[in-house]
């Protein structure tokens, strides 16, 4: 369900993201300052916007620069210029990105005094981050790991729309949503185990351990 959901948007984006790409790389833009620039854009959103209870404008300007992601990829595969480090750098400003947004929604709710949803907020950052981890820690002994319910869309999705919500005027919309992706987190966690598991045991001499 969530794959079908990324697939379709990401079609859909497609024609949108690849005339911006093709302009980009005309005028000698490169894919990892594409990534770069987009993690500064989030950190702006996060940290001068939704930190200090901009909600609205900080999601705004989250989204823009967060949808970047789906172009520095774009404009690699149209160069042909995909690399080992524009992949590692792409998932590495990805964490630092997701750290701003969870630390900026978790110190806005503390200034709040909203100490139960503080607590939310560093929940889905941990186990968002364990999510990532457990994928890239698969991936790095040579397995793969592309299944969960609560992909790195999704979850920003989820905060997007509670920060949005909240930022509009409907005050628990973000602590439930927080508390709703911290148990999607958890359980994308479980699949992602079990995926891995049966893969490990199919691979080990002799099978079946
Ligand atoms: C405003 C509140 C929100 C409410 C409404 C939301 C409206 C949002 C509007 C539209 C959302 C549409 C969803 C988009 C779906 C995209 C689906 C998808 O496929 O996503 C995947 C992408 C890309 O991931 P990835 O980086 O893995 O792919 P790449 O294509 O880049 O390929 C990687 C490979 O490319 C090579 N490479 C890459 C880079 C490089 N420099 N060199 C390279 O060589 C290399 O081979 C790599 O391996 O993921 C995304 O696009 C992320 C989508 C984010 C969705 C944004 C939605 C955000 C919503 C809200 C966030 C607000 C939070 C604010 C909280 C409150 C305030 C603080
Ligand atoms: O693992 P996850 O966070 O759900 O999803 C994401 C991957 O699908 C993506 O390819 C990578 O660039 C991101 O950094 C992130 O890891
Ligand atoms: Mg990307
Ligand atoms: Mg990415």
């Amino acid at each position: 369900m969530a794959k079908i959901f990324q697939v379709s948007a990401r079609a859909g984006m497609t024609r949108v993201v690849e005339p911006v790409a093709r302009g980009l790389l005309k005028a000698g833009v490169t894919p990892n300052t594409v990534t770069v620039a987009g993690t500064v854009g989030v950190l702006v959103g996060a940290l001068g916007f939704g930190a200090r209870g901009h909600l609205v404008t900080g999601a705004l300007i989250v989204t823009v620069f967060a949808l970047t992601d789906l172009l520095d990829g774009t404009m690699a595969r149209m160069s042909g210029g995909s690399t080992r480090f524009g992949a590692f750098l792409d998932s590495s400003m990805d964490r630092v990105a997701d750290s701003a947004v969870f630390g900026a929604v978790a110190y806005w709710l503390a200034t709040q005094g909203d100490y139960p949803s503080v607590a939310a907020a560093l929940l889905c950052l941990a186990v968002g981050g364990l999510v990532s981890y457990v994928k890239a820690r698969a991936e790095g002994l040579g397995m793969t790991c592309n299944v969960g319910i609560a992909e790195r869309t999704e979850r920003l999705l989820i905060v997007g729309v509670g920060g949005l919500l909240t930022g509009l005027g409907v005050d628990r919309a973000l602590p439930i949503a927080l508390w709703l992706l911290a148990a999607v987190s958890v359980f994308t966690v479980g699949q992602r185990m079990v995926h891995v598991h049966r893969q490990a045991r199919q691979l080990e001499p002799g099978g079946q351990r």
